[in-house]
């Protein structure tokens, strides 16, 4: 375990030098006692630029792949990766309840605001007529900085959001990203696995205990009904959670959590049939999921590149032992949320919002900028 001042440092000089390399850390609980794994801070440093590609999922590594599954999934190996290991303690910083700057930028009549209200506009009437129940539309934004430094925008990101998945990835190939993501694709230890439905949201105003609406509540129906039904000829003793609100920096969402066993016909597969029947999720597609594709396809008018995607540690051995036992394996996949990339002195922020027919486009837009908060937080 590297003190942290060296793990950054070290990671500062692989990014000068202009080569790949992630860092990451998994979600810390709230009142989670910070020791053996939890709250690890891992980065995994590319010895060359050479660009790996996923064929099959069978491959050990940290995975980088985008929405659209036709693109490649980018693989760091951990055959070709120094590993490095830290852990930041201290206090969770101020996660924020909103600012004037924010308030401001909800009511000004931007081009932004035109075009994604006319976007949901669409969506919801696409809804009406047709066999869309549920599209989640995005967008992306611009925001200038000045910090030119990306590891100090990590490790704020760090201190900020400690019940995220927090990242910073790099490769020449794919560019810059970083995130705080609340959403868990596939966590699969040995033949137990976990995934979420996550969906609806409203801004943290101090408390976790509020009252959902419908609009809400159905959207995040949507995730687990399709959820469990990918998953239902894979898996025994499926359990499902209640559904409970869940707090993502200065938000609030809906999440169910689903538990089950994989029967031993897919224990013994690798993990690339159960991740193409579950991703993209209604969380960040829609549903049915192929008229969902389309629809963004032909309207969304961006290219979503890793948004929206997933990301994290496939294949992963628990313990010494056979690396060819699938009992032995752990993979945890994140879903690509609260994101950016960040090219020279601009960051581009990615952010969307589930629609259904009784999606309200003027607040649909309301909730992508306070989605976009979780990152303009960590911006200088
Ligand atoms: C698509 C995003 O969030 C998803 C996850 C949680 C809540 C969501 C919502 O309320 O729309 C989205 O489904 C995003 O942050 O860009």
């Amino acid at each position: 375990m590297l003190a942290a001042k060296n793990f950054f440092t070290q990671i500062k000089q692989q990014y000068d030098r202009g080569l790949p390399f992630v860092a990451y850390r998994k979600p810390v609980p709230e009142n989670t006692v910070i020791s053996g794994e939890s709250g690890v801070i891992k980065a995994l440093l590319q010895k060359d630029a050479t660009l790996h590609v996923v064929k099959d999922f069978s491959e050990k590594g940290f995975v980088f792949s985008p929405f659209d599954q036709k693109g490649q999934t980018v693989l760091m190996p951990y055959s070709d990766t120094e590993i490095l290991f830290s852990r930041l303690m201290g206090k969770t910083g101020d996660q924020g309840k909103g600012n004037k700057k924010e308030e401001e930028e909800i009511k000004t009549n931007s081009a932004d605001r035109e075009k994604h209200v006319t976007l949901v506009r669409k969506g919801v009437e696409a809804i009406r007529k047709g066999k869309l129940e549920k599209v989640v539309l995005s967008r992306n934004e611009s925001v200038p900085i000045s910090d030119n430094d990306p590891i100090s925008i990590f490790q704020r990101l760090l201190e900020l959001y400690r019940d995220a998945f927090c990242y910073i990835w790099y490769h020449p190939e794919t560019g810059l990203w970083l995130g705080a993501t609340p959403e868990t694709l596939l966590h699969i230890r040995g033949c137990v696995l976990h995934t979420m439905a996550l969906a609806g949201t409203r801004k943290f105003t101090g408390t976790t205990k509020v009252k959902w609406g419908e609009k809400e509540k159905q959207e995040q129906q949507v995730v687990t009904d399709s959820i469990v039904d990918s998953l239902r000829f894979r898996v025994k003793s499926l359990k499902i959670s209640a559904a409970g609100t869940h707090r993502a920096g200065n938000l609030i969402h809906i999440k169910t959590d689903i538990q089950a066993t994989l029967i031993p016909e897919y224990k013994t597969k690798n993990i690339a049939p159960l991740l193409h029947s579950l991703h993209p999720t209604p969380a960040v597609c829609g549903f049915p999921k192929e008229e969902a594709k389309r629809f963004i396809r032909e309207n969304e008018g961006y290219d979503r590149s890793f948004y929206a995607g997933f990301l994290g540690e496939l294949n992963v051995d628990i313990t010494p032992g056979p690396v060819t036992d699938p009992h032995n394996r752990d993979s945890a996949l994140y879903v690509n949320l609260r994101c950016m990339q960040i090219k020279g002195d601009s960051a581009l922020l990615y952010i969307g919002g589930g629609i259904t027919r009784d999606s309200v486009p003027e607040s649909e837009w309301e909730e992508t900028v306070h989605k976009s908060q979780t990152m303009k937080r960590v911006l200088r």
